[in-house]
């Protein structure tokens, strides 16, 4: 990667922590918890990262995250993660955590937040990394569960920013979550949601009118709506893009073929992110490489969308 773009300060804007889990550190929980994995080796388990939609890859993701089970699995996540922050520049982030993935596996919510929370507050202090956590609802589950998983967070309500919303997208429109969401900003919390990775120009229309978000994550489908185009643009709402993500899960066939630069030259305020770093071959700086080498990015574009991580950042 080149230095310059490596030097640039950025903000991650889109990330799930546990789509940051390198197949080491996966193989190395597994050994501490005593967990007999299905894969052989970790050159095994690389070689099954071939999606060719976004189920494929959660289906894996999901059975990855099996392996974190304590409080210091949790930690040593997000501490992995935080220094590649550092090593490229990154110099604020606002994960996401997909609590219901653990609760369900009977790992209790505060396990998961404190290991999550303590990594986020020493990387504040020892790696000067500013955050603000994003607690993400899984929307093939139903909306009670999220309206549970809310009622769990409430007492930890200090430790995170938002909700989010994520998971499989197509068949669950945004729409089935309006309450929950109205639920989470009536105390106070902001709101984003994946919406435009695999489902129509719709969904991102819900997400905005209903759920009222503030950002979209993904949003590339955005371009098919030449109203929500304008809107987009014209009310400056930001887009968490994952160009890397975007390939691996086969929305753009080839990234000569993807749309940021389109968009951003369009006015669109979008940013670059990694989504699932350790699935999808690489972090923030290598997402920004990617661009630079296969569509042209330019310098001067390169610190408008790192100027727009900034500008976009929840807190
Ligand atoms: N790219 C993605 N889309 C939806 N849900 C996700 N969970 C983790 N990564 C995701
Ligand atoms: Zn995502």
């Amino acid at each position: 990667m080149p230095e310059w773009l490596n030097a640039l300060p950025k903000a991650e804007l889109h990330l799930h922590l546990e789509g940051s889990l390198e197949p080491e550190l996966l193989f190395s929980l597994a050994e501490r918890n005593q967990i007999t994995l299905p894969w052989a080796d970790v050159e095994t388990l690389r070689a099954a990262y071939a999606f060719n939609n976004l189920q494929e890859f959660l289906d894996l993701y999901y059975a990855g995250a099996n392996v974190l089970r304590t409080e210091q699995d949790f930690y040593d996540l997000t501490w992995a993660y935080l220094q590649r922050c550092k090593a490229q520049n990154v110099i604020h982030v606002e994960p996401f955590f997909d609590p219901q993935t653990h609760t369900d596996r009977g790992i209790p919510f505060e396990v998961v937040l404190r290991g999550i929370q303590q990594a986020l507050l020493d990387g504040e202090k020892q790696l000067g990394i500013s955050h603000g956590l994003i607690l993400s609802f899984l929307r093939h589950l139903p909306e009670e569960e999220a309206f549970k998983t809310l009622e769990q967070a409430m007492p930890f309500r200090d430790a995170f920013i938002g909700v989010g919303l994520d998971s499989s997208e197509k068949g669950f429109p945004p729409r089935l979550f309006e309450r929950v969401f109205a639920k989470a900003r009536s105390e106070g919390l902001h709101a984003v949601a994946h919406a435009g990775e695999e489902g129509p120009p719709e969904y991102i229309w819900e997400a905005l009118d209903l759920l009222k978000i503030k950002r979209i994550d993904h949003g590339v489908r955005a371009i098919e709506d030449e109203r929500l185009m304008q809107r987009i643009i014209d009310e400056q709402i930001p887009l968490t893009v994952c160009p890397l993500s975007n390939i691996k899960l086969c929305v753009f066939e080839h990234m000569g073929q993807h749309n940021i630069l389109e968009m951003l030259e369009r006015g669109v305020k979008v940013t670059v992110n990694s989504d699932d770093p350790a699935y999808f071959g690489g972090y923030v700086g290598e997402n920004f490489a990617a661009l630079h080498e296969h569509l042209g990015m330019t310098e001067d574009q390169a610190r408008r969308l790192a100027q727009n991580s900034l500008d976009a950042r929840l807190v």
